[in-house]
């Protein structure tokens, strides 16, 4: 289980402390909407001082802060603008050059986002197409995986539980292709299900809508829990 925090959305301390505390795989800083590097770096210091892995979700050269132990690159594979799936890179990375020379750090990973919600900020934003079916979809994760070398595929519901009947075909499809999900977690039985197709299961939302974050976390902790 990882869990993405928002930089644009308030934590107040007992929601931190339930997520520094859960045993999370890592956390994730990223998000879509009102990110500006001030609140990235804000977020970024109240994490800090906790253990455990932590990734910075990169969108932008506005989100490059130091010491994360992964830096993750979205490639939106089914944006219809070639913007989201290297344009945006380009023009970003020759800001890095301009700060850091022109090689990247070891710990910078592209992930290859599927996005299938049409109504998260994300697929209006990128302008996903989201009607893609299970051929289309399991061709652009192998190409993003096999041939683009992207470590991850992320399907992204974002903001709504997804079809876990398609999640299913297409790790039966792909196994050998490490998925990402995320999407609507807010139940043990919804993160177990998504678990059975997927490597890692995003927790979001719930962070900041649950009502006893830390039960919840534990419920999910536990219904993915392999060992
Ligand atoms: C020294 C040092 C720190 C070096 C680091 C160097 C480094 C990391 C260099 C990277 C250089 C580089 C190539 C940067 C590219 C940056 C860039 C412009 C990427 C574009 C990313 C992109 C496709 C963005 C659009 C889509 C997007 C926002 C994806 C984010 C992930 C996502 C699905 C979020 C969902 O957010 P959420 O808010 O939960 O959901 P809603 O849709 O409901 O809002
Ligand atoms: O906010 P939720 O719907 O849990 O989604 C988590 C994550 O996949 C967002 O990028």
């Amino acid at each position: 289980m990882m869990i993405k925090l928002d930089p644009d959305r308030p934590l107040d301390q007992e929601r931190l402390l339930a997520v520094m505390g859960c045993d999370a795989d890592a956390i994730i800083i990223g998000g879509t909407q009102g990110i500006t590097g001030q609140k990235i770096n804000d977020l970024w210091e109240e994490i800090k001082p906790f253990p455990g892995r932590k990734i910075i979700e990169i969108t932008g050269a506005e989100c490059l802060v130091e010491d994360a132990d992964e830096y993750w690159v979205p490639i939106v594979l089914n944006s219809t603008d070639p913007k989201w799936i290297l344009g945006a890179h380009a023009k970003a990375i020759q800001q890095v050059n301009r700060w850091n020379g022109l090689s990247l750090p070891g710990n910078v990973f592209p992930v290859g986002y599927i996005v299938l919600n049409p109504e998260s900020a994300v697929a209006v934003c990128t302008e996903a197409n989201t009607q893609i079916d299970d051929d289309h979809m399991t061709g652009l994760a192998q190409v993003g995986h096999l041939l683009f070398r992207v470590p991850w595929i992320y399907i992204e519901y974002s903001g709504s539980f997804g079809s876990m009947d398609r999640l299913a075909r297409l790790s039966g499809k792909i196994p050998a292709i490490p998925l990402i999900y995320g999407g609507g977690i807010k139940r043990g039985w919804q993160a177990k299900q998504a678990a059975q197709f997927a490597r890692v299961v995003v927790v979001g939302n719930l962070v900041y809508e649950s009502e006893n974050l830390e039960a919840d976390l534990r419920e999910i902790r536990h219904a993915v829990r392999r060992d």
